[in-house]
Parts: C-alpha cells; sequence; structure tokens
C-alpha cells in the first residue's frame, strides 16, 4: 500500500461517516489506521475486549470501543521530517488581543482563584484546571491537519478519532496513562510546565515539583493492591512541543488476579489531569469550569491487541521465530494538546495543576503556551 492510498483510505472512510482512528505512537514511524466496517457505537464491557478505546474525563461515563473484529486494520511506515514550529520549538506567535480572549482570560484568571482558594481552606492539594477555545478551521479536511501533527510532534502520540454519533477528535499529546504488555506495565507521572527555550537544563521551583510528586504518589499509593515489584525511576525534565514538564515512570507487575479494568479506575483520571483528593477535584471541576470536558483528559489507545515478541537475541531468523510469544498488549495515552472539530471550527482544549502556591496570570499563560501546540497546525 503506497503513503497516498493509505491516506486515500483514511479520506474515503471518512466521507462515508464511518468509524475510524488513525494514530502513531511517540517516536514511532509506523502509522497505523483501523477503520471499522459499519457505524456501530460499541462500548467496553471490562476491558477485556480487543480494539482501540476512547475514553471520557468522567470516569462514570462509557468509553467508546472501535472493536479489531468489525474493522480492517491496515498501517503505513510514514518518516518526517521535523516541520516549522514543531519539537524544535514553536515558531509562531498568536494575537491573544480580541475581546473574546480577553473575556474567557477574566474567567480562568477567577478560575484559578476560586481553586487556590478551595485548596487553603478544604482537603484539596491539587485541582487542574482547563478551559476550551474555539478558533476557525481553514482545511479543507480533518486529514491535512492529522499530517500536520505528525510533521511537527515526533515525539508525541498523535492520532484522529472519529465516530458519526460521537465527534471528531485530533490531538498530540506527550502523556502515557498506562502500558502493559503482558502482566509488565509501566505508568508515566507527567506534570509541571514551563516553556522551553533551547535547553533541558533548567530549574523547577517547589510549586512544580510539589504537583508532579502529587502524581507520582498517588499512583503508587494506589496502585499496591494490584501489583508486585513497584519501582519509580528518577524524575526527569521531558521536552513536548515548546513545553517542559517533569517525568517519572513507575514499573511493576500486574498480580495474577488483578485486572486492567480496576486499574484503570482506580488510576483515571490522575492527579495530572483531575486532581488530589480524586473526587473532591473533580467535583470542583465539574461545578467551576463551566464547560464539559468531554473526551479532553480522558485516555485512548489499543485495548488488548496482540503482539509477537521474539527472544532477545539474535536476529529474528527462522529458529527465533519459533519461539515467538504472543503478548496481549494495552497503550493508553492521556487525551492532552488536543481538539474537538466541529462545523469548520476547532475547539481546543487546554489546562494547569492548580496549588496553593498558583499564580493566576501564569496559569492562564501556561494554557496559551499549551494552546499553541494546536493552534500551530491550523494556519
Ligand atoms: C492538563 C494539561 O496538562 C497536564 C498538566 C500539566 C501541568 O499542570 O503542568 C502538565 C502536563 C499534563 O499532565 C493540558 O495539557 O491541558
Amino acid at each position: 500500500m503506497t503513503l497516498e492510498d493509505f491516506f486515500n483510505s483514511i479520506e474515503a472512510q471518512y466521507n462515508n461517516t464511518l468509524p475510524f482512528v488513525v494514530y502513531r505512537k511517540p517516536n514511532e514511524d509506523v502509522v497505523k489506521a483501523i477503520l471499522q466496517k459499519t457505524s456501530d457505537l460499541n462500548f467496553t464491557k471490562d476491558f477485556t475486549e480487543k480494539g482501540f478505546v476512547f475514553s471520557p474525563f468522567e470516569n462514570t461515563k462509557d468509553s467508546v470501543l472501535i472493536p479489531t473484529n468489525d474493522s480492517n486494520v491496515i498501517s503505513i511506515s510514514y518518516q518526517t521530517e521535523p516541520s516549522i514550529g514543531s519539537d524544535n520549538g514553536i515558531k509562531k506567535v498568536f494575537s491573544v488581543n480580541n475581546s473574546t480572549l480577553i473575556k474567557e482570560k477574566a474567567f480562568h484568571i477567577n478560575l484559578v482563584k476560586k481553586g487556590v482558594d478551595a485548596i487553603k481552606k478544604k482537603r484539596l492539594k491539587k485541582v487542574v484546571l482547563s478551559r476550551c477555545e474555539t478558533v476557525d478551521v481553514n482545511e479543507s479536511t480533518p486529514i491535512l491537519i492529522y499530517k500536520k501533527l505528525l510533521k511537527a510532534y515526533q515525539s508525541a502520540f498523535v492520532y484522529c478519532w472519529y465516530h458519526p454519533k460521537v465527534g471528531l477528535w485530533l490531538g498530540a499529546t506527550p502523556e502515557t496513562l498506562i502500558k502493559i504488555e503482558g502482566r509488565q506495565f509501566s505508568i508515566m507521572a507527567l506534570a509541571g510546565t514551563q516553556n522551553y527555550n533551547d535547553t533541558l537544563n533548567v530549574q523547577w521551583k517547589d510549586k512544580e515539583k510539589d504537583e508532579q510528586n502529587i502524581v507520582t504518589d498517588f499512583i503508587i499509593e494506589n496502585l499496591k493492591p494490584f501489583v508486585e515489584n513497584i519501582k519509580a525511576s528518577d524524575t526527569e525534565t521531558v521536552k513536548a512541543g515548546n513545553l517542559l514538564h517533569l517525568k517519572t515512570i513507575i514499573l511493576a507487575r500486574l498480580k495474577p488476579n488483578s485486572n486492567l479494568k480496576d486499574v484503570v479506575s482506580i488510576l483515571h483520571p490522575t492527579p495530572a489531569v483531575c486532581g488530589y483528593q480524586k473526587e473532591d477535584a473533580k467535583k470542583f471541576i465539574i461545578k467551576n469550569e463551566n464547560y464539559n470536558r468531554e473526551f479532553y483528559t480522558g485516555f485512548l489507545g489499543e485495548l488488548n491487541l496482540d503482539l509477537i515478541k521474539y527472544p532477545r537475541s539474535g536476529k529474528r531468523n527462522i529458529e527465533n521465530r519459533a519461539y515467538a510469544i504472543t503478548k496481549k498488549s494495552t497503550q493508553l495515552y492521556v487525551n492532552l494538546r488536543c481538539m474537538q472539530l466541529k462545523d469548520s471550527k476547532a475547539i481546543i482544549y487546554v489546562g494547569g495543576g492548580i496549588t496553593k502556591s498558583s499564580n493566576p496570570e501564569d496559569e492562564w499563560e501556561e494554557t496559551v503556551s499549551k494552546s499553541l501546540v494546536i493552534k500551530n497546525v491550523l494556519d
């Protein structure tokens, strides 16, 4: 299949209003698409299904599934040269000087102030507060925007997801929720943000260190009943487009009697996108943000797909193939740096973690920087 055939198949699927997802994992060249044969709206029941899951922020709502057994799965190798405003830094500057944005700024600053007050008064230690911003889209098809995202963000999970009964979403997220191969799994605790200025060698303030620690501690604490051999990596600075974040990787092994559904429901939404304590933070968000996050800060990715593993030593020769084993693999990402396309408009979703020492003006600027990840590919 040529590159043109690949993207034409996706375009045809979209024009026929049939569900699909097309995605590329971080730092990989393979772009994969799962094209559902019917327009049925399927949901996961217990996370034992095979396919691609798309899950909203609110964990009481259903997760949509594109099941592989009702789909054509195609893939292609797609090597991209980084483009302008890419992983190497955003080059474009967007004017923020219009009346809608001024109102949005006032609302967000007030929201952050309320968050800080709630943290000072209540049990809350952190709350992630967000907003959405609507901009016009000139591109004639989502596939063209998708290709720009692929070019711009090599180290992100870059996707375009469509279901005629749900909507059309695109994004380039830096954050993994969970990866499981067999029983071995890893989880990322990502939080804390500053702008990237040509170096990874930066200082972090206590505010950012604290908000990231809250995520790591929450994950370790809540996973303990389900896992053995839990280990956390050193915390490092990582780059995501025009931004830097703090990242810790937590590795563990699932106990034989634990299952993915329980692990996901205990983790999601983590304090990276919701807050701590989780239920109090969620209530605060739903009551005060004044819009519906829908799938932003939800999660998405491959669920229970077969992964063929070859022995470590030697090449993939005939002998080794005989020993290849098939494992179930799940790779879920947090839906950040994303947008929903609706009626020639893009709704861009951005947020940030608030703690007792948050400065409202800085928090606003952080959301502006985050919005550039998406605005950069909309021109
Ligand atoms: C909520 C977002 O990002 C999350 C919040 C971060 C922060 O508060 O510093 C950093 C990375 C993500 O965990 C977003 O991008 O919209």
